[in-house]
């Protein structure tokens, strides 16, 4: 079914400051479908991301819903039971997507036993993330061989839902349109996906997204499909689509 956050709200005091970084943010992520996530840097789509995923950051006060497959999640223990086969996150730092201290291989392995889901083979080719790396730590990879790397271990529980932030920032034209053929074979499969970017040249020549939303200051401030965001006349949207 999907995943969704209603009128979410997220305030983040550090003790030296306090910041809203969303703003009674609304969106919905079908599954079938892929949906674009855009916005300025710093805007809140790393923390939409971090909201659908039960990830906040610590010290976050949130308020709002979030609907993951139409039930509303309560909880951490909830969350737990959610991540892997039903919720996952692509997280905009690769790396992050692994202990430091195992190689990739070992984990992506270990991945593969617990879900059963993708193979290895499958989700690596998938991923074009090249298995003669196998054996480095994460830190020995570059940044976008980590990020290749990371989006295996997405593809890998085979998630309902898959939050994917930024998958291509780190790569170059040709590996950025594979991986998005692969978001669009996952969603066309019946996954729900949310791929945040900023890549908007390659959404306009691959039209690959279904639904776009953008967003500013922890706000909606525009959705639709990307003919109706291209003819939106505000200069906000403006600088993103007629750059
Ligand atoms: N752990 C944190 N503690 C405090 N503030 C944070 C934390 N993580 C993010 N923020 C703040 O939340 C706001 C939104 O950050 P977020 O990472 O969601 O932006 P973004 O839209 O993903 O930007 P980018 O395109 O650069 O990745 C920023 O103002 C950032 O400073
Ligand atoms: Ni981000």
């Amino acid at each position: 079914m999907g995943a969704e956050l209603r009128d979410v709200t997220v305030h983040i005091d550090t003790g030296r400051w306090s910041e809203t970084v969303l703003d009674g943010m609304d969106i919905v992520v079908p599954d079938g479908q892929i949906t674009a996530l855009l916005g300025e840097s710093g805007c809140g789509k790393s923390m939409v991301a971090a909201a659908l995923n039960g990830r906040l950051p610590e010290p976050a006060r949130s308020t709002g819903q979030v609907l993951v497959n139409g039930d509303l999640v309560q909880d951490r223990r909830h969350w737990l039971r959610l991540r892997g086969r039903t919720i996952g996150l692509l997280p905009q730092a690769g790396v992050d997507a692994f202990s430091p201290t195992e190689t990739v291989g070992a984990q992506l392995r270990k991945l593969e036993n617990r879900h059963r889901r993708w193979t290895l083979d499958d989700a690596c080719a998938a991923a074009h993330y090249p298995t003669d790396l196998f054996d480095l730590y994460p830190g020995q990879h570059s940044g976008g061989q980590i990020q290749r790397a990371a989006f295996a271990a997405a593809l890998l529980p085979g998630p309902d839902i898959l939050v994917a932030d930024e998958p291509t920032a780190s790569l170059e034209t040709d590996l950025a349109y594979e991986m998005w053929v692969t978001l669009y074979k996952y969603a066309r499969s019946g996954g729900a996906v949310l791929a945040i970017t900023h890549d908007v040249p390659m959404l306009t020549a691959t039209q690959v997204a279904d639904h776009l939303v953008l967003m500013r200051a922890g706000k909606v401030t525009a959705t639709g499909d990307l003919t109706t965001l291209q003819a939106q006349t505000d200069p906000y949207t403006r600088g993103f689509f007629h750059p």
